[in-house]
């Protein structure tokens, strides 16, 4: 077990290979209990293959990641159970992962009936509505089909099945890029409020600055599988100190936007481009 001041997740010299291709190449951070870790960059830059391996959807070509003091090994059924106990993963878009024929509040109970079998139907299914409750979704959308639920609710309902084993870790990967703002909005500041109420720790992976200004507090940010910069979320966006950051913060559209500068300040980066 670890104590308030032990990381609840560490990964240590993280690279993963594809063939002749490193997306990941020499990946390191921790992750105190109750933090928020943005990981940014561009399409590509290997966030995403970063944090299927933090869920064990890949195996990485070496280095270490250590989940509230325990190294994770893959392999055993019950070595899968000890890891998505403690950290689950939230993806762009959720609804290939409800299965259409059951409920929402079904879905919900799915985990619990694996991770905690010492529950009784009843005690399941009034933490299935104590989950509805703590998401904002009514007892009706629990009552729905996934299909008959919007983008925002079927978030929040993977958010509410997430939460239900009670996770040390939520890894979330680009969890609001395909929401309306208003919707992106009101999602992050659910996911602020319960990272509040429960002391959960995010990895929110994003390749949206201001999405990530508002929910984490420290970011790494990534090129080319290399964290090229890492710091306080304020700090590297007022004052980044990699120039593929200032091209990231560039690269964003905003009143006086010189799309020139943006194409001089890349080809700067690249030179093949
Ligand atoms: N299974 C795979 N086989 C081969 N190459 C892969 C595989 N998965 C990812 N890659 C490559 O690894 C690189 C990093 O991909 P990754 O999805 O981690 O980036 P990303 O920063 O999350 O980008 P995006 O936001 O577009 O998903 C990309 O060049 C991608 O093509």
């Amino acid at each position: 077990m670890t104590t308030g001041n032990e990381p609840v997740l560490s990964v240590s010299s993280l690279v993963k290979r594809f063939g002749d291709f490193t997306a990941v190449d020499d990946v390191g951070f921790e992750l105190m209990p109750g933090a928020s870790l943005g990981i940014v960059g561009e399409s590509g830059s290997g966030k995403t293959t970063t944090a299927r391996i933090l869920a064990g959807l890949d195996e990485p070509t070496s280095g270490t990641v250590t989940l509230a003091g325990e190294p994770v090994v893959s392999g055993s059924r019950r070595a899968r159970l000890r890891r998505a106990g403690l950290l689950q993963m939230i993806f762009q878009d959720p609804y290939g992962s409800f299965d259409p024929r059951q409920t929402i509040a079904e879905s919900i109970a799915e985990p619990l009936r694996l991770h905690s079998p010492e529950l009784s139907a009843r005690d399941r299914q009034a933490r299935v509505a104590e989950l509805l409750d703590q998401v904002g979704l009514s007892e009706r959308a629990g009552e729905s089909p996934p299909r008959d639920l919007s983008g925002g609710q079927r978030q929040r309902a993977a958010i509410a099945r997430a939460l239900g084993i009670r996770p040390r870790v939520l890894v979330l990967d680009e969890a609001v890029a395909a929401l309306d703002v208003s919707i992106q909005a009101q999602i992050l500041t659910l996911l602020d409020e319960l990272r509040r109420d429960t002391g959960i720790a995010y990895v929110f992976v994003s390749h949206d600055l201001a999405v990530v200004r508002h929910i984490t507090d420290t970011a790494v940010v990534m090129r080319h599988g290399r964290i090229v910069e890492r710091g306080g979320t304020e700090q590297i966006l007022r004052d980044p100190r990699h120039p593929y950051t200032r091209l990231l913060l560039d690269s964003i559209p905003a009143p006086g936007w010189d799309l020139d500068r943006v194409a001089r300040d890349r080809r700067a980066l690249d030179p093949s481009l």
